[in-house]
């Protein structure tokens, strides 16, 4: 920021620069005095006018001290202004977005704009650097680099300093975060690179346009509500982490049956809290050096997804490998340093068990904050203690088969009804039968080959139909388990009963040959043979 006076702003500073401008200015612009006396004159301009003038002025530039990136306080000025006092300006600029689809209007250059704060007027100016003609840059931006420049009366410079500039620069980082396109990264795209040495992005985005959303998400209302209170808590909770120590993020664990809403729910969680997604994918990660780098190329206000984590690597396997192996090296300990054999390099060049523990909780989790860590299971047990203990997966949300809440719920969605008197069968045979949110969702879609309309009554007596049909299957299977666990401890009765047989028997053949030898013995020990 540089600060001085302002020679074309407000109507005070209008007549100080326009008469400056008009004595001192013209010759300058016109190149008719040499570039040194030209300097001269411009920095007696600026002792003259801020001795004279009650006006100050702060000017943003475009590149700051950065050369090459763009100045966040630039950046969070001109959010700001499109979202506060572009509709009072007469020119303004429309570009394309960022993500190509949206128009930004922005405040056009040499536009002036009046904003007021807490009883003071503030002039905003946006502008251009001039093109210096003779100089050739090394950098092309300085010729072309953009600046905002805000003028006040001096009598509010405590007021403006200390509070509007930061005021501007929340309120403008709020908008942008407001107004970005948000987006879904995967780490196994044709255009991403795990490698370490690589200076591609190891990250590839696609625009994050999930619609699942809490209020179409079917699970029963007290838990929903509470994972609603838990998320807005931990949004809400950047200086209580600080206070305490903790780094500010939170691990969920989703567990449950395939086609429950595990998926589906971290979408609603994402347009919840207006984060971004990482979905990572574990198989595509080679080493755990990779592992790192993709968490530190990770930003904030985001959820890393792992979806299906029993299945990406073997990590309870390998940890209780090590285990072994480390106990049998203990065993024939013979004090000498040992060079690694192969084998142990090539596990040493893959993502282990403790390679994912440091990548949720240790010292990488310090860089920056506000992130969800969220894994998705089907079967919680297969998983190593120490990946799910609380601390690391905070929170663990069963998503458990359709109960009638919950189809109240699809029923909503899908047909648009609140009410119906197939509600009551509906309820009973979810009560007994266990079927997915999927598959009830599906049942409530209107069959398209059959080109008809949306009917309620003809979905819900499918649902009904199906449901049935589910539970004839159930107790077919049952009966077909029984019968199966029945012949299994049949044959196992029946392997008992053939072992103590052939025991006895062969007890009554140990007994008989021992009847045999006595009688030999006797025989010696009388003479005879
Ligand atoms: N609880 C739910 N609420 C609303 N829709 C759901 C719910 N569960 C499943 N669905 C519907 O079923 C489809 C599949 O669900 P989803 O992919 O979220 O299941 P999942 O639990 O992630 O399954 P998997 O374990 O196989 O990954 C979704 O597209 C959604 O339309
Ligand atoms: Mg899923």
């Amino acid at each position: 920021m540089a600060m001085g006076m302002m020679e074309n702003l407000g109507s005070v500073s209008t007549l100080w620069s326009a008469l400056v401008s008009v004595l001192l200015f013209w010759p300058v612009v016109n190149n008719h005095v040499p570039a040194g006396l030209r300097q001269w004159l411009s920095t007696m301009v600026d002792k003259l006018t801020s001795y004279l003038s009650p006006y100050l002025h702060v000017t943003i530039s475009e590149y700051g001290h950065e050369r090459f990136r763009r100045s966040d306080f630039f950046l969070a000025v001109e959010a700001y202004l499109s979202h506060a006092c572009a509709r009072r300006a007469r020119k303004l600029r429309a570009d394309l977005g960022k993500d190509a689809r949206t128009v930004q209007i922005t405040v056009d250059d040499h536009q002036e704009v009046t904003d007021s704060f807490r009883g003071a007027t503030i002039w905003w100016y946006p502008s251009k650097k001039p093109p210096r003609t003779n100089v050739i840059s090394f950098y092309p931006r300085d010729d072309d680099a953009r600046f905002y420049r805000l003028v006040f009366h001096r009598r509010h410079r405590d007021l403006v300093l200390d509070a509007y500039l930061p005021h501007v620069l929340a309120e403008g980082r709020a908008v942008t975060i407001r107004n970005r396109q948000r987006r879904l990264f995967t780490n196994n795209a044709p255009g991403a690179s795990t490698s370490y040495y690589s200076r591609k992005s190891v990250w590839s985005h696609v625009p994050f346009e999930h619609p699942a959303t809490f209020d179409t998400l079917a699970m029963e209302p007290a838990d929903k509500d509470a994972i609603l209170d838990d998320l807005t808590a931990f949004r809400d909770s950047k200086d209580y982490y600080a206070k305490v120590g903790k780094a500010w993020k939170r691990g969920y664990l989703l567990h449950g049956p395939p086609g429950t809403g595990k998926s589906t729910m971290i979408a609603a969680m994402a347009n919840f809290l207006d984060y971004d997604v990482y979905d990572l994918e574990l198989t595509a990660v080679k080493t755990n050096t990779d592992l790192r780098k993709l968490y530190i190329e990770t930003t904030g206000k985001s959820i890393i997804v792992i979806e299906d984590i029993d299945c990406s690597v073997d990590l309870t396997a390998k940890r209780s490998n090590d285990k072994k192996k480390k106990k049998s090296s203990d065993e024939d300990d013979d004090d000498k340093p040992k060079l690694p054999t192969e084998q142990e390099k090539d596990e040493a060049s893959k993502v282990t068990l403790s390679g994912l523990l440091n990548f949720i909780d240790g010292l990488w989790s310090a860089c920056g904050g506000e992130r969800i860590i969220i894994f998705t299971t089907n079967h919680k047990e297969k998983l190593d203690p120490a990946l799910i203990r609380r601390g690391r997966m905070d929170v663990h949300i069963e998503m458990s088969y359709c109960r009638f809440e919950a189809f109240k719920v699809l029923a909503k969605n899908y047909l648009g009804v609140e009410q119906h008197e197939m509600f009551v069968e509906i309820r009973r045979l979810l009560e007994e039968i266990d079927m997915s949110p999927a598959d009830v969702a599906e049942n409530l879609m209107p069959k398209a080959s059959k080109g008809k309309k949306r009917d309620p009554d003809a979905c819900l007596a499918g649902l009904i139909e199906a449901l049935n049909k589910a539970k004839v299957e159930a107790a077919e299977a049952a009966k077909a388990k029984e019968e199966e666990e029945a012949a299994a401890a049949k044959a196992k009765e029946e392997e008992e009963a053939a072992k103590v047989k052939a025991a006895k028997e062969k007890e009554k053949d140990d007994e008989a040959a021992g009847t045999k030898v006595d009688e030999t013995v006797n025989n010696k020990s009388n003479g005879t043979i």
